[in-house]
């Protein structure tokens, strides 16, 4: 993930320095190191957190030496909390963001959260940052945060998940791959844009001007969410992902 953001922070005016065990070539202008003995001496404005969130209590307390006078730490990993961040670093303020892999291709949703001690200058550049690579939404609670993950932060799996068994449904209904694929993600492209273009809309009418009375759209719907279990498997979804996002608090 943290790859796929960095491709869109380029475009603003920081230098960046990655620290990557593995990593064998970063970007153009971009310094890359094996491990912290290599920026003992450096101080840096901001320390970004793009290991997993149960490496954190082993890994970050290094760094806290590295973090200038007016420095943050903007962390990307999921769940781990402002306090529990702020502690493995020294006490320094932690803007926490939730960003999804579309940024990859400059089409991410984050989620912002500036945590205690955290100022305005430091807090507008966590925003700007995100947005370089999509839309950023700040919200006003750890809790929401992490609500946020499970909606968006992970929500690219589930999108890739209902697409995949769209498609596989879509062959054994007689297509061959390619052109399932392309039937399958050409609709989703044109319906998504259809909802973006229509913000005022509800999704329940725009759903209901595809659906004529006794048509071939009744007869698919009745079968995917009649009994109202499309609903009940999306709710347990976030419920699950939340979950799992407070346990790695
Ligand atoms: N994947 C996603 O869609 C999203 C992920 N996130 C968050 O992003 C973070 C990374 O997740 P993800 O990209 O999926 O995981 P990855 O395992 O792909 O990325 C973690 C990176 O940290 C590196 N790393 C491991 N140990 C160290 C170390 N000691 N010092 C420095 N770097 C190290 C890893 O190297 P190596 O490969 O060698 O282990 C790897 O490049 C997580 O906290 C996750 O919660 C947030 C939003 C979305
Ligand atoms: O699965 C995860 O834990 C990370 C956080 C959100 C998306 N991927």
């Amino acid at each position: 993930m943290g790859g796929a953001l960095l491709d869109h922070w380029m475009s603003g005016g920081e230098n960046f320095t990655i620290v990557d065990p593995m990593l064998e070539q970063a970007p153009d202008n971009v310094r890359l190191v094996k491990d912290r003995a290599a920026i003992a001496d450096d101080r840096f404005d901001t320390i970004i957190v793009a290991i997993k969130p149960q490496m954190i209590d082993d890994v970050l307390p290094d760094y806290a030496a590295n973090l200038g006078d007016d420095g943050y730490v903007l962390s990307i990993a999921a769940g781990a909390s402002a306090a529990r961040l702020k502690k493995a670093m020294g006490g320094a303020p932690v803007v926490r963001v939730m960003p999804n892999l579309p940024a990859a291709v400059g089409k991410g949703t984050s989620g912002v959260l500036a945590g205690p001690d955290v100022s305005e200058a430091q807090a507008s550049h966590a925003m700007e940052m995100m947005q370089r690579t999509g839309t950023a939404i700040a919200v006003e609670s750890e809790d929401m945060l992490d609500r946020a993950t499970a909606v968006a932060g992970s929500g690219p799996g589930y999108v890739f998940e209902i697409a995949r068994a769209y498609v596989a449904a879509a062959e054994e209904l007689g297509f061959a791959p390619d052109q399932a694929r392309a039937l399958v993600l050409g609709t989703m492209e044109g319906t998504i844009a259809m909802a973006l273009a229509n913000p005022d809309t509800a999704l329940e009418d725009l759903r209901n001007s595809v659906t004529s009375k006794g048509g071939t759209t009744a007869a698919g719907l009745d079968a995917l969410n009649g009994d109202g279990g499309l609903s009940d498997t999306l709710s347990a979804t976030l419920q699950s992902a939340y979950d799992r996002a407070v346990e790695l608090r």
